[in-house]
């Protein structure tokens, strides 16, 4: 193995990142050494790479960026005895300490004393990477490395769709980015009936269409509370799903969901955001949940065997691959300009 890698590196306190040559890291007590066979690009890394409010808040520069992975685990470290080398793995990615009065009620998802690598410590886009055993979840080995880095992101999608019951249910889901595309799939898969999806950009909304939505529309051009009126006859839907993180969006999906309706809310808002509450949630008597994270370790149970089952339609949200890291810039403005789905770079070249 090489004594070197590449890495993409928030070296400085300033737009973008750079591809940098660093050392092989060797696994400490509790860790494993990866070989990473893919990692994908999650909406936190644009933040870090355009080094926005709350990237400055949180990040120390310089450190490897990126969380989403699958890798071969080629070292251990000393007292690991849960995972073995030649093991394929994923991970999660917040590192909880067990110990809070949250941990302790087996709600891992918000622990208090959260860190996230690649976030608050080196993270995964490079050949090789470290991951704290604790954090490691074994894939089987025919999954595609493309598909299980995408479990983390797939988990957020799983708490939101399947908060509540889904199967047959009309949903409307607002936003298809990356993750409201990954939750449109697990809609799908789970038999959400009619789909109907919100989305400004035209290309997301194709996007949102061979993934299964069954209606899409423009909420720049069309009232979207009438077309939900429109689809489901004056009901409304019975599950509403925000992954935009849109406050038009948060208002137009409540008034388009029937009274005692689900609602599930995944989005983060840039601001604090005013809504009449009497009207839109208390006298509808919604069912509202926040949604952070994913549940440890019931989620990937259930990530995986929606992906085992065959029936997430994955490939049309992996828009762009790519081999090494050479053009991580390009895969990072498109992204930007939220002309992709899920990105993926498969580091080593050979
Ligand atoms: N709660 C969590 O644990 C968690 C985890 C990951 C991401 N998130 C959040 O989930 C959201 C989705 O993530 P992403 O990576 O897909 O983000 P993204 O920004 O790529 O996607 C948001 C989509 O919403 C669309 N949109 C904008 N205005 C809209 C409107 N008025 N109506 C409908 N759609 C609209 C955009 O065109 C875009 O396609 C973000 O807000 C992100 O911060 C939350
Ligand atoms: C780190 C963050 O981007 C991650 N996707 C989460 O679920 O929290
Ligand atoms: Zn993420
Ligand atoms: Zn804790």
């Amino acid at each position: 193995m090489a004594e070197k890698m590449p890495a993409i590196m928030k070296t400085k306190p300033a737009y973008g990142a750079e591809l940098v040559e660093v050392e092989v890291p060797k696994p400490g007590p509790g860790e494993v050494l990866i070989k990473v066979l893919a990692t994908s690009i999650c909406g936190t890394d644009l933040h870090i790479y355009e080094w926005n409010e709350w990237a400055q808040s949180r990040i120390k520069p310089p450190q490897i960026m990126g969380h989403e992975v699958a890798g071969e685990v080629i070292e251990v470290g000393p007292g690991v005895d849960t995972i073995q080398e030649g093991d394929y793995i994923s991970a999660e990615t917040h590192i909880v300490c067990g110990k809070c009065y949250a941990c302790r009620h087996n709600r891992y998802h918000v622990c208090q004393n959260t860190k996230i690598f690649g976030v608050d410590m080196d993270g995964v886009f490079a050949e090789y990477a470290i991951v704290p055993a604790q954090n490691a979840w074994k894939n089987p080995k025919d999954m595609k490395p493309e598909y299980a880095t995408l479990q983390e992101p797939l988990g957020n999608a799983v708490d939101t769709v399947l908060a509540g019951p889904i199967a047959g249910r009309s949903t409307l889901i607002t936003g298809a980015g990356p993750l409201g595309l990954l939750g449109i799939a697990v809609a799908k898969a789970s038999g959400a009936y009619p789909v109907i999806v919100s989305e400004p950009s035209e290309f997301r909304r194709e996007l949102a269409k061979k993934v299964g939505a069954d209606y899409v529309v423009n909420p720049f051009e069309e009232d979207p509370v009438k077309f939900v009126m429109d689809v489901t006859d004056g009901a409304g839907v019975e599950v509403f799903l925000e992954f935009s993180g849109a406050p038009k969006a948060l208002e137009q999906g409540l008034k388009a969901t029937t009274p005692g309706g689900r609602v599930s809310l995944l989005g983060l808002f840039p601001r604090d955001v005013t809504l009449d509450m009497n009207n839109l949630i208390i006298f509808k008597a919604l069912e509202v949940h926040g949604i952070t994270g994913r549940h440890l370790w019931e989620t990937w149970y259930t990530v995986s065997s929606l992906i085992q089952s065959g029936k997430l339609n994955l490939d049309p949200i992996i828009t762009h691959k790519y081999r090494g890291f050479d053009d991580f810039e390009e895969a990072f403005e498109l992204m930007r300009a939220g002309k992709t789905g899920k990105v993926v770079f498969f580091p080593h070249k050979g």
